[in-house]
């Protein structure tokens, strides 16, 4: 299973790639706005040296046009660098797009999706990852369990080496259904790793480890100071 970070926050990266195996950053147009008016490369070299070159950041194109894409694309892996996952929508300008990059060797993340039907073009363009929009394809009345059961279904029966890359969380239990019915990969908000933990449960039971230590062998003694 991938981990990903959904963001393009510096301290945030910073923070949780030391808490989670990290395994890439994501981040589309709406993420990138929350950081403000940033020197757009600058920040995103900044975060590929803090990941570094082993993980994957996934890096959105942006203009609607065809031609547009493909110099998104070019700027992008000239000004970052060549390893960059090119997020492209998989609307039919996108797909015209991700094949003709695929044609180039460039790394791929078809994104938007919100059907099996865009899935399935993407996995047959050869994208490197498919990023279903999980809570988005709910409130659409679309299944996204069904939906990733059946891509990764596809991705089998066409022995295709594409993962998919589950994405658009509000909750920890969508997050397991997509890696419950074939997501290779999920990329979320550190809000998800906070609720994650967020169970008085957890807590008390840390509380109650301590409080039985602390009563056998006193309230400053530590494992390695016995
Ligand atoms: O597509 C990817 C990763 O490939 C994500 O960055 C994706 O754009 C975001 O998860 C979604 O757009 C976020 O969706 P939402 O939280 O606005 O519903």
């Amino acid at each position: 299973m991938e981990f990903m970070l959904d963001t393009a926050n510096i301290e945030e990266i910073k923070q949780y790639e030391k808490i989670i195996a990290l395994a890439g950053v994501t981040s589309n147009p709406t993420i990138v706005k929350k950081e403000g008016d940033i020197d757009f490369f600058a920040h995103m070299k900044k975060i590929r040296g803090i990941i570094g070159m082993e993980k994957s950041l996934h890096v959105q194109v942006v203009a609607t046009s065809y031609e547009g894409m493909l110099k998104d694309a070019e700027m992008i892996l000239a000004k970052i660098d060549s390893n960059v996952f090119i997020k492209v929508p998989v609307s039919e300008i996108g797909l015209k797009a991700i094949k003709e990059l695929k044609h180039r060797g460039v790394n791929v993340t078809a994104t938007a999706i919100y059907t099996k039907f865009q899935a399935y073009l993407a996995i047959a363009a050869g994208a490197d990852y498919i990023a279903p929009y999980f809570n988005r394809m709910e409130n659409l009345n679309i299944d996204p369990r069904e939906a990733i059961h059946e891509m990764a279904q596809e991705i089998a029966r066409t022995n295709s080496q594409t993962k998919i890359l589950a994405a658009s969380f509000k909750n920890v239990g969508q997050v397991n259904a997509a890696l419950e019915n074939g997501a290779q990969a999920a990329t979320m908000g550190v809000d998800i790793i906070k609720q994650a933990f967020d169970m008085p449960a957890i807590e008390k039971a840390v509380m109650d480890f301590t409080a039985d230590w602390e009563a056998t062998f006193g309230e400053k003694a530590t494992i390695a100071s016995l």
